[in-house]
């Protein structure tokens, strides 16, 4: 049964920060807290996952988290996680998606662990690699500062075996940001720069209005590109309907919007997206985006994984209705390969394919450095 859940903050060291607005960018090594939820069963098994404190706060931890977790057979995950599901109603906001998922993760990471298996397996098994698309990070001022710096990079970035890369363009607080002409310049750059055969998607992060998106979507469809990835806010159900009619590009989402498998139901149904998005870590975990993905292949559509890391991983091995593992975020002054010191290894390295092979340590997948997390634990 479980009989412990707790989140341990810790010190370790980053290469990269977000700005104002929430975008990541890179920066000198630094040090940072980091954290992890733990939940440990009365065999003393636990299962863990990455966490932001301030997205799994204490109270949402004793109000609702525990509750319902304590005493409970942790491999009754399905029902563990309709109780706690159930819960963001009575929480009024407090309790969000993005928390839910950090429990259901650590959940599949626990039963994963006792069963001496990939969670990827456990969940279904359906293939044990999948192609990367290389997702880069927002325009910025020194590396991807221009047109040219992304079709600089996408040169790179196909000389490393992607063959697919997505472009996040300037989003403010960047000078100028967002522009639709700078957009299609930079997205021009980089089909002349890595020519027909590479698929190319843009991820225009919401800031535009319908006119815009629509100006914008019609460039991407003269570049052939693959997907067309939120251009404005995706709480506008119609608003996206009313692109995706007028669009021949796939529109992609919601990633962002709440609501787990059912808001996405009604995308589908609206006629607001013509590829399906879900990720574990914005979209109540694991549990709810397997749910997605046999939604979408119900609809023979696609449903590409938001996000990068072990909980996408175990969902894009369990099915096969995503074609792409977003890998990211990359930038030309960012080495994704580091390896930071509360890790043993990395959960995604790319092969020279441009695949990544799905991880075969027991558990979700990621590979934690318990000496230094248990050294340099902060409570
Ligand atoms: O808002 C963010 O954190 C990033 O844009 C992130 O979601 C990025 O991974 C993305 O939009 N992928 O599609
Ligand atoms: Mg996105």
């Amino acid at each position: 049964m479980i009989e412990r859940v707790e989140v341990r903050t810790f010190k370790t060291t980053a290469a990269t920060s977000v700005d104002a607005e929430g975008h990541r960018h890179p920066a000198p090594e630094h040090e940072v807290v980091e954290a992890l939820l733990e939940i440990t069963d009365t065999d003393g098994v636990t299962g863990y996952c990455q966490v932001q404190p301030d997205q799994l706060r204490p109270a949402v931890l004793d109000k609702h988290v525990r509750p319902v977790l304590l005493g409970q057979d942790p491999w009754d995950r399905e029902r563990l996680w309709r109780l706690l599901g159930r819960r963001q109603r009575g929480a009024h906001g407090g309790f969000t998606d993005r928390a839910l998922g950090f429990v259901d993760q650590a959940l599949w990471d626990l039963v994963a662990r006792r069963a001496g298996l990939p969670a990827w397996k456990l969940a279904g098994g359906a293939r044990d690699r999948i192609p990367a698309y290389a997702s880069t990070m927002c325009g910025d001022t020194d590396g991807l500062a221009t047109p040219g710096d992304y079709a600089d990079f996408a040169k790179h970035l196909v000389s490393v075996g992607y063959r697919a890369i997505k472009l996040h363009t300037w989003m403010p607080p960047v000078p100028g940001a967002p522009s639709v002409p700078r957009d299609v310049e930079a997205c021009q750059a980089v089909r002349d720069a890595v020519g027909p055969d590479v698929a190319l998607m843009l991820d225009a992060s919401h800031w535009y209005s319908r006119t815009e998106a629509l100006r914008l979507g019609r460039a991407l469809q003269e570049l052939d590109f693959y997907w067309f990835e939120e251009p404005m806010e995706e709480a506008s159900i119609s608003s996206y309907r009313w692109l995706s009619e007028q669009l021949e590009i796939p529109v992609i989402g919601p990633e962002v919007a709440w609501g787990k498998h059912l808001t996405r139901a009604e995308w589908i149904t609206a006629g607001a997206c013509d590829i399906l998005r879900a990720g574990p870590a914005g979209s109540g975990g694991i549990t709810p985006v397997l749910k997605t993905v046999h939604l979408a292949e119900s609809f023979n559509m696609d449903c590409e994984v938001h996000g990068n890391g072990a909980g996408s991983l175990t969902v894009l091995g369990a099915t096969d209705a995503g074609r792409w593992y977003e890998r990211g975020l990359l930038h030309p002054h960012v080495d994704f390969d580091r390896v930071p010191p509360h890790r043993n290894s990395i959960a995604d390295p790319l092969d020279e394919n441009g695949e990544v092979v799905l991880p075969l340590i027991p558990g979700i997948g990621d590979d934690w450095n318990f000496e230094h997390i248990g050294v340099h634990t902060l409570e």
